[in-house]
């Protein structure tokens, strides 16, 4: 039934998507769509499902039911297959080795370490410093550079900006931003509602696993009142 996708243009598609931990079913039918050069949020409440959304799409998670669809082919491998056929994924746990320094994590990355301090310059004077001693800005801006300096096709990138300072947000989604207006499709999971819809094209807005709300980040800034209620109604305890 869902051989092939609906979005003949998308680089990552749900369909029908349903996923879970052993006998908890978490997700329930979420349809999602990032094309190329698309910045899209993922909202929702803390529980709502973004973390795993991404984990679906990124081959972490197998679906009980529906599929996933990489370029316009159905998915079930791993995440390093994934990885290998241009996409990225940035965990919650940001994946930095905090013993090594920046310019020895960067080379773990797919991409080359010098494109990697040309896309982030405030990375060049840190390079020799070991990456648990970087702030939690210049940690995230050394994993989103080190994923993005790989030139991926599709950038899944997990709380953003969890712990930041407002400024190194904004910094953060200018960058991004720009590596979307070269054709990167990006999926950010935010807990900052407001800035996210500020920041990207679209969003979609999960409660208890579903998709509640989606569209225009603008239509869904002038509903904002909506999108939060869907915080309230959405907490599970
Ligand atoms: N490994 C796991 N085993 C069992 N249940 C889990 C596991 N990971 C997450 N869950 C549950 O799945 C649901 C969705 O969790 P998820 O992490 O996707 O939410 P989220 O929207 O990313 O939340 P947050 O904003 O708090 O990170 C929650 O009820 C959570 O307790």
């Amino acid at each position: 039934m869902d051989a092939h996708n609906e979005s003949p243009d998308a680089v990552i598609e749900a369909r029908g998507l349903c996923a879970g931990y052993g006998a908890v079913p978490v997700l329930r039918d979420v349809d999602l769509v990032v094309r190329p050069g698309e910045l899209v949020a993922l909202l929702g409440a803390n529980g709502a499902g973004k973390t795993t959304t991404l984990k679906a799409l990124a081959g972490l998670l197998p679906p009980s039911r529906g599929s996933v669809f990489y370029r316009g082919v159905r998915r079930s491998d791993s995440l390093a297959s994934r990885s290998r056929a241009g996409l990225a994924y940035v965990p919650e746990e940001r994946g930095i080795f905090r013993g090594l320094t920046t310019l020895e994590n960067l080379r773990l990355g797919r991409g080359d370490p010098a494109v990697a301090l040309e896309l982030m310059p405030e990375l060049k004077p840190l390079v020799r410093r070991p990456a648990g001693l970087l702030s939690g800005g210049e940690q995230q801006m050394l994993t989103i550079a080190r994923a993005l300096a790989a030139e991926p096709a599709i950038f899944l990138c997990d709380e953003l900006s969890l712990g930041l300072a407002p400024i190194i947000v904004e910094r953060l989604l200018t960058f991004i931003r720009t590596a979307a207006s070269r054709g990167v499709a990006v999926l950010l999971v935010e807990q900052q509602a407001r800035a996210a819809l500020l920041a990207c094209d679209r969003a979609y807005v999960l409660r208890r696993g579903q998709v509640a709300m989606s569209g225009r980040a603008a239509d869904l800034l002038h509903r904002f009142g909506e999108v939060e209620g869907q915080y309230l109604s959405g907490v599970t305890e």
